[in-house]
């Protein structure tokens, strides 16, 4: 446990409905997290949603494991609980990696190795109305998002559309996770530490999930967690680190973590991460002087690391450290790539 750890409180809410622009930019700039209502997204499919991954994650171990992501060298399907790493450490959670529909790329331009990220879903025969639904969510999650980053480059002083061009052809990521119960033997790490590498996040949360917390930090620069209890119909959003380096700083992308449920319980959640696309650059903001005056500057990643403006760059690193088991298994040539060393 972090030294300081304080109990669950609110985090501030935003109303994509009714768009408070300096409301928006200072709980960004300050805080990097906020509950968001208004978003547009019908609850009803987002009920269902989580109904059927429900249904996905009952089946049995090895109608999942037709799906892993070990047969799908896009990083696609189905991870099961301790096949990924955060910082090196065991996530406990199992998930469904869900992207853009596309081809495979049969030859990878070097100079453009995230290529070897497009390519097809894996989709469980058992539970065929996954696809449909997660397609349709996905679609309403862009939606939302879309409207979101709009209101970012209006409230720093840049045109609405500053980043439409980015965005033109997305690669968003949905994640349905599950964070099964655990007693704390072999892992206190549901997922570990870290901050999202994208430009947006949209997470749903079950109403009832505990276990989320927001790394606010101390005066002295250490971590000092806030766990966030949902509220029900409401998302939980926060910028990743592509809206960091846009904004020199300005915008927060902030450190958060997932601790396991108490055993005998469990946690499904949709984080939704709205990315450019692989090709594509976030522009940096041209910032007014009274707000490049308290840009801190871009911090670096979880390792250390460099932050890249490239969406792919930053996607790819993130992909090969995560899934050790498909990087080894199709992608060991990109490990020796210098610009994904830093
Ligand atoms: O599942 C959650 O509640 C959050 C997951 C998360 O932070 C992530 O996958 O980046
Ligand atoms: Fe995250």
């Amino acid at each position: 446990m972090a030294a300081h750890s304080r109990p669950a409180s609110s985090l501030p809410i935003v109303d994509l409905e009714d768009l408070d622009l300096d409301a928006l930019r200072t709980v960004t700039h300050e805080i990097g997290f906020f509950h968001l209502t208004g978003h547009g997204i019908d609850q009803r499919l987002t009920d269902e949603l989580i109904a059927t991954a429900r249904t996905f994650f009952a089946l049995p171990e090895a109608e999942k494991l037709t799906i892993e992501n070990t047969h799908s060298p896009q990083f696609r399907g189905y991870t099961r609980v301790g096949g990924e790493r955060t910082q090196g450490y065991v996530d406990w959670r199992e998930q469904l990696d869900i992207g853009p529909e596309r081809v495979a790329v049969d030859q990878v331009d070097p100079d453009r190795p995230w290529e070897v990220l497009h390519g097809p879903n894996l989709w469980p025969e058992r539970v065929p109305q996954l696809r449909g639904l997660a397609l349709e969510w996905m679609a309403q999650a862009q939606d939302a998002g879309l409207r979101l980053i709009r209101g970012w480059a209006s409230s720093l002083g840049a045109p609405a559309d500053f980043f439409d061009a980015a965005f033109a052809d997305p690669d968003p990521l949905l994640k349905i996770a599950r964070y099964p119960g655990h007693d704390g033997s072999v892992t206190g790490q549901g997922v570990g530490s870290h901050k999202d590498v994208g430009a947006l996040t949209l997470l749903y949360p079950e109403a009832t999930s505990t276990g989320f917390q927001v790394d606010i930090g101390t005066p002295d620069g250490g971590p000092a967690w806030l766990g966030v209890d949902p509220i029900p119909g409401h998302f939980l959003v926060n910028i990743g680190e592509l809206l960091e380096v846009a904004t020199g700083g300005y915008l927060r992308a902030t450190v958060h973590r997932v601790l396991p449920p108490a055993a005998g319980t469990d946690r499904v959640s949709l984080p939704f991460f709205l990315n450019p696309g692989y090709d594509a650059e976030l522009p940096t903001v041209p910032l007014p002087p009274e707000l490049a005056a308290a840009a801190v500057g871009v911090g670096s990643d979880q390792h250390g690391g460099t932050l890249h403006a490239r969406y792919g760059l930053n996607a790819l690193k993130s992909r090969l450290r995560a899934h050790p088991n498909v990087t080894e298994r199709y992608h060991r040539d990109l490990l020796d790539l210098p610009v994904l060393k830093g």
